[in-house]
């Protein structure tokens, strides 16, 4: 079965949303605490180690249901099962979306063409951790004997993004091994990351699904010429191992069998870093944390698909976003991360969220008459307080955030973390309540300025408020709570790419990109250039003189 194919606009609880939306949007949060005295509790869900707050929305109870309606009426409750029995919800390309299977439990069965994928899931975790053990344990050794100091990780978009945020977010739990990530076509990434490399004792991980992309295929190229400077032909495959769907391109680049570890097509690029192209992070951090990364994912999976709507945390993460989106005509979130650690956190889901659902054409080839995708953007607090914070406060666009914090810190120096979380708690609260005309008078008066510098001075100073954050307070970062978190927001791109009605597992916009470039170098390498506006052509010409 493949997924609903409902139109939003066409439910029932659409137009009753749009009218609810016409009778509460100058609703201000104040308001709604006013009204609730446990609102916080009414709209908030404690899972596990997670505290999910969502009260600081403008949403009231009626918002609630007709949202969760909606999810209803678009089939999400068939959805959800269809995507996790490994239907193939991939329409455009015709495969199933899996990456929930590569964290199952053992004793799972997920049938696809007639056989487990459980068991070759777990097939290749033994091979990573064998791997992994021996390159961490020193067993496994360079062409002169010598134990492995470094890893370089080779890939681009979700063989980059995922296992670079993992390893930066996990660095406290870091064993010995120096890793390094080389994505970009620009030489200045791969030249640079080469000039601190050792080449007896540095392993390179070369990680493409396709093992055709050309950022990847370059920078391997380049690295192995690299190598071969300082060792022979047989050394590469002590040093060189790969992670991809496609065998037979690895051979001709001449990695050896033994390294190699596979995928399969069942997993998108972006929800890969659970696959063996989260090898860099099982070696940055050892194949036990590594598991319990992919064991935090399995819970949030089985939240996920076992609870209902009103208590499902990327259900209803979902469900907030597209109120914003839709109704209210938000364009952007921001994902804001108050740990130093998860400082690469927003540009994975960059991809995630905007790969996936940055579509206007629905499941019925149809373009959409509503906005889809939102734009994704973030950094860590308190950081960036003192950034990007002023126009979210003060500016003209509404722009709702999701903050992440951790009730205990990994350092224990409890004088910076109180001093964190206090920024973290009082910037959801002044977003929210703002500050008044009577507040700022007050104050100024207490400073003792004249009537006329108070004048002046209060329409910059007041707050509007009303902004909305969701706050997720979790009880620490841990291999587990990271696991369950990024599952979270892949679940909450499921849910918004359903209520959508588009496809979120396919990318043919950046497959448009890759062949556009192929036919550019080829007019940069040759001595014709092809046919191009007058603009480009102007440019090619004027790079070639
Ligand atoms: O893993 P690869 O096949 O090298 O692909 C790397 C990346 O290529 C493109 O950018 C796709 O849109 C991404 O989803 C993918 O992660």
């Amino acid at each position: 079965m493949s997924l609903p194919k409902i139109d939003p606009t066409t439910t029932k609880a659409w137009p009753k949303l749009e009218a609810h939306f016409k009778t509460t949007k100058e609703i201000h949060l104040k308001d709604l605490f006013a009204e609730d005295a446990d609102r916080g509790r009414t709209f908030s869900i404690q899972w596990k180690d997670f505290l999910v707050d969502f009260s600081k929305n403008r949403i009231t109870t009626e918002t609630f249901s007709l949202l969760q309606e909606l999810a209803q009426e678009v089939g999400l409750q068939q959805a959800i099962s269809s995507y996790f029995k490994g239907e193939p919800i991939n329409e455009t390309e015709g495969r199933a979306v899996l990456h929930t299977a590569l964290r199952a439990k053992k004793t799972d069965r997920i049938m696809l063409g007639g056989s487990n994928v459980v068991d070759e899931v777990y097939a290749v975790k033994k091979d990573i951790k064998s791997f992994t053990d021996a390159i961490i344990s020193g067993t496994k050794t360079g062409f002169t004997g010598k134990a492995f100091t470094d890893v370089v990780n080779i890939g681009i978009g979700g063989s980059d993004l995922g296992p670079a945020m993992v390893v930066e977010s996990l660095k406290f739990y870091k064993n010995h091994l120096r890793t390094h990530f080389v994505s970009n076509v620009d030489g200045d990434h791969v030249h640079e990351t080469l000039k601190e490399l050792n080449p007896e004792t540095t392993l390179f991980v070369v990680v493409s699904k396709t093992f055709t992309t050309q950022e990847t295929l370059s920078n391997a190229t380049t690295i192995k010429k690299w190598f071969l400077q300082h060792a022979t032909q047989q050394d590469i495959a002590k040093h060189f191992a790969a992670v991809s769907t496609n065998t037979e391109k690895i051979a001709e680049f001449g990695i050896s069998d033994s390294h190699v570890f596979p995928m399969w097509d069942w997993v998108g690029g972006r929800f890969s870093l659970w696959s063996a192209v989260g090898l860099t992070i099982a070696l940055a951090i050892g194949f036990e944390k590594y598991d319990q990364l992919l064991q935090g994912a399995n819970e949030m999976d089985t939240h996920f698909k076992e609870t209902d709507f009103s208590g499902n945390i990327p259900v209803v993460l979902a469900l907030i976003s597209v109120w914003y989106n839709n109704f209210y005509g938000a364009e952007t979130e921001a994902i804001i991360p108050y740990t130093q650690y998860l400082g690469r956190f927003s540009a994975y889901l960059q991809q995630g969220i905007m790969e996936s659902n940055g579509k206007s054409v629905d499941r019925n080839g149809k373009i959409t008459p509503y906005q889809t995708g939102t734009i994704i953007w973030g950094e860590p607090g308190t950081n960036s307080q003192h950034a990007f914070f002023q126009l979210i406060h003060q500016g003209t666009k509404l722009i709702p955030s999701d903050f992440i914090g951790f009730k205990n810190s990994l350092h224990g120096d409890s004088d910076h973390h109180n001093k964190l979380m206090a920024n973290f708690f009082a910037q959801t609260e002044a977003l929210m309540n703002g500050k008044t005309q009577q507040e700022v008078i007050a104050e100024f008066k207490e400073s003792g300025k004249s009537e006329k510098e108070v004048n002046a001075l209060v329409p910059f100073k007041v707050f509007e408020g009303n902004k909305p954050t969701n706050t997720l307070l979790i009880d620490r970062l841990t291999p587990k709570s990271l696991g369950s978190l990024i599952a979270l927001y892949e679940h909450k791109i499921f849910v918004q790419g359903v209520l959508w009605n588009i496809f979120s597992y396919d990318q043919w916009g950046v497959e448009l990109g890759k062949q556009l470039a192929k036919k550019t170098l080829s007019d940069i390498e040759n001595s014709e250039i092809s046919k191009h506006d007058s603009s480009t052509m102007r440019l090619l010409q004027y790079f070639k003189k």
